[in-house]
This record gives structure tokens, sequence and C-alpha cells, in this order.
């Protein structure tokens, strides 16, 4: 029987979101985008994801020029309404795991499907209580895991995330970078509306 599902290209290069689509058994291509991760300082935080996680699927498009779906997301950590980017340095990365320590935190992913001009975009917030994590502990991760890809300079899916954390309130795929049951949701909307 044809398959007339349209194709799915999941815009990234994240190892997890390909994972995580994997786990869900979705089909889908994985295809890098170059997009620029800047955003204004006055933005939202609720709007950052969304609008960085729109210019990755728009770079994609416009280098495969398909019709395929194009699926594309962005996950930050927010304490205090400040943003905590991906640490540049062992540095900054113990740093912020201070921060982030006996405190809660928010994890936000903004998730974009695109089709030719249709959009449809959501984002996505787990709350995260970090324990209070020594200084032998903070510095232990950092050096043997070396967070330097991951926003707010810790994985959940990690040794850091598995001992340290003491709750966390959403969904835990989320965290790890895509809101998997919500993303599939979505998908089925808007391949019924095409
Ligand atoms: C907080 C947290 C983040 N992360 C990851 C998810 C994201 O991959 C990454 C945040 O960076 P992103 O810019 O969202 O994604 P990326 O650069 O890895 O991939 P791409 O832009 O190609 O899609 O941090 C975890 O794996 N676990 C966690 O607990």
């Amino acid at each position: 029987m044809p398959d007339n599902k349209p194709k799915i290209i999941l815009a990234s290069q994240s190892p997890r979101r390909k994972q995580l689509l994997e786990w869900a058994e979705v089909k889908f291509e994985a295809v890098t985008s170059d997009a620029d991760e800047s955003f204004s300082t006055n933005m939202p935080v609720e709007e950052i994801p969304v609008f960085i996680a729109r210019n990755k699927a728009k770079a994609v498009q416009q280098k495969l020029n398909s019709d395929a779906i194009i699926l594309a997301a962005d996950t930050i950590v927010v304490l205090d309404n400040k943003v905590i980017n991906k640490p540049a340095s062992r540095d900054e990365a113990i740093e912020m795991l201070r921060l982030l320590s006996g405190n809660e935190h928010r994890v936000i992913t903004g998730v974009v499907l695109l089709r030719d001009n249709k959009e449809v975009s959501f984002a996505d917030v787990t709350h995260v209580v970090f324990h209070k994590l020594t200084d032998e502990q903070i510095i232990f991760y950092v050096d043997k895991y070396k967070p330097y890809d991951k926003a707010g300079a810790y994985a959940i899916q990690e040794w850091i995330g598995v001992t340290g954390i003491k709750s966390i309130n959403g969904d835990f795929y989320n965290v790890m970078g895509l809101p998997v049951s919500r993303v599939l949701q979505q998908l089925k909307h808007f391949t019924a509306t095409l």
C-alpha cells in the first residue's frame, strides 16, 4: 500500500532528539540546521525557544527546498527569569551548577512544525528542583561528563540528574530536549489539516 504520509525531517544534530523520536517509533530523517541561535534580550523568556526553533526549521526548509514536515526544537534553562545557555567553559559550567543547586528552575523547549508556509508551534515547560549540590559533586560531574552541549550545564539523563534532582513537575523528555508525547499529538493534528 502506498504511504501517503508526508515525510518528517528533524532539523537537529542533537543525538538526544534523534533518540527520543526513535523511541517514539517515528520515521524521520535528520538534517543539521546551521541557524543563528541568538535572540533579543527584550524577548519574553517563554518566546525565546520557539523563536530559535522557528529559525532552525526555516533554515532547513530553505536548505532542502522540501515540502516535508520540518520539526525543530530548542531547549533553554531559566532561573529567576534569567536564561542560562550552554556553558562556554569549565568555569562557566561550574558556576551554572552552583546557581541551580538547591533551587527550582524551568526547562522550556520550544517546538515548531513547518510545512510550506503552514506552522504549528508551542512551548513546553518542566519545573526541576535540584538538591543542594556540593562543589565536589559539581566538579566531578563537569570534569567527567563535560556538559558543554547542554543548556544549564547538565543532563537530567546523566549522573547529576540521576543522583542530584529532588523533583520534577512536567514532562521528563521535555528536559531531555523534546516533549515527545505532545509533539506526536501536534503532528497528528498538523498532518490531518494538510
Ligand atoms: C537541561 C538539559 C538539556 N539537554 C540538552 C537538550 C538539547 O540537546 C541541549 C540544548 O541545546 P539546543 O540548542 O536546544 O539543541 P542542540 O544544540 O543540542 O541541537 P540542535 O540545535 O541541533 O537541535 O541540551 C539534555 O540533554 N538534558 C538536560 O537535562
